[in-house]
């Protein structure tokens, strides 16, 4: 979690309200903005099903990518300006988090920002709408994953539901917004790799009630999709003990891989694709740092602070061993 984040109450509260007036707006409305293809700039997809059946996950999204060039739907009013504001403000706090991440790793606080190139970071803003399932006990809102990138920064309505919970000892623990005004933060898989596997990436997943609806609005942050290859940090690799066994890898690439030829396919399938071959052979062959699974509260107003947060079996705080506030 962190707080202190310096995003005002006021915009967050128009940016839940501009996502809630495009979700509320006529289906006609909100289908030009279907989306098609994995990176168009601007997708709104759902899984509503006016039959009813054979719906497993039960979410509504709305994604736009907002940098390093900034798209938004034209409707609602004022939602191109909240959002605006709001993507500039989580990429900074979002380049302060992967700083102190570095410091925390013993590097320079800009060896991520100007070996990732982060000034053109790709940045996609990705809404969610889990609407009152009549049998929450039938569906997901969204299945177990990691994000590609390297941070995820999460904003969840005021709900009295907690739909959102990560994988935690083996064991699924609902993430609370305990502190008020706070912004959930997940590690993704480049960092997972560019750390050399010290920090891991988080498994969450969403799950939907019967009576309340939740939305939730994700920053997610990488470098830019082609032509930046992402492998362990050099400073970070030891030959013997901690070898680089990747050429390095693409944000595009780890997103989503084109289907291959047919020849290909077998192959591909049976090797998994190419983001759980680099996650897997890093947990084989790398030796894991003990940062991962844990939550942080951070001050970004000052530098990550000893109040490192273990998350307890009810997704509460509980005072942690201080490892996870170096740096
Ligand atoms: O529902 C949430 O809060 C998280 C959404 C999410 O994990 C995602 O879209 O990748
Ligand atoms: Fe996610």
């Amino acid at each position: 979690m962190v707080v202190n984040h310096g995003v005002p109450e006021d915009l967050q509260r128009r940016m839940i309200e501009a996502y809630s007036d495009f979700f509320d707006m006529k289906d006609e409305e909100k289908q030009r903005y279907n989306g098609e293809r994995i990176f168009d700039p601007i997708a709104y997809n759902t899984s509503f099903s006016r039959t009813g059946t054979e719906v497993l996950y039960w979410r509504d999204t709305l994604t736009t990518k907002v940098h390093p060039t900034f798209h938004s739907p034209d409707q609602p009013q004022n939602f191109r300006l909240s959002s605006e504001e709001f993507a500039r403000q989580t990429r900074e706090i979002t380049k302060q988090l992967l700083g102190a991440i570095c410091e925390s790793l013993g590097l320079e606080k800009n060896r991520m920002e100007s070996s990732l190139s982060l000034e053109c970071c790709y940045q996609t803003m990705l809404a969610s709408l889990y609407p009152p399932c009549p049998q929450p006990d039938l569906a997901l809102g969204l299945p177990p994953h990691s994000d590609s990138g390297l941070l995820t920064l999460i904003m969840q309505s005021r709900s009295s539901f907690s739909g959102l919970q990560v994988q935690h000892c083996g064991k699924w623990v609902p993430v609370q917004p305990i502190l008020p005004n706070s912004f959930c933060i997940f590690v993704s898989d480049l960092l997972q790799i560019f750390s050399n596997g010290k920090f891991k990436s988080v498994v969450h997943r969403g799950m939907v009630d019967k009576r309340s609806s939740r939305l939730s609005v994700a920053s997610l942050i990488g470098p830019p999709l082609e032509g930046v290859l992402v492998s362990p940090a050099h400073e970070l690799v030891e030959a013997e003990t901690k070898p680089d066994a990747y050429g390095g890898i693409t944000y595009e690439l780890i997103i989503y891989q084109p289907p291959q030829p047919p020849h290909h396919h077998t192959r591909a399938r049976k090797r998994g694709s190419i983001k759980s071959r680099v996650l897997l052979s890093m947990s084989r062959e790398m030796a894991v740092g003990s940062m991962s699974r844990e939550m942080i509260v951070v001050d970004v107003t000052g530098h990550v602070t000893e109040d490192a947060c273990r998350l307890d079996e009810r997704g509460g705080c509980v005072s942690g061993d201080g490892r996870a506030g170096e740096g």
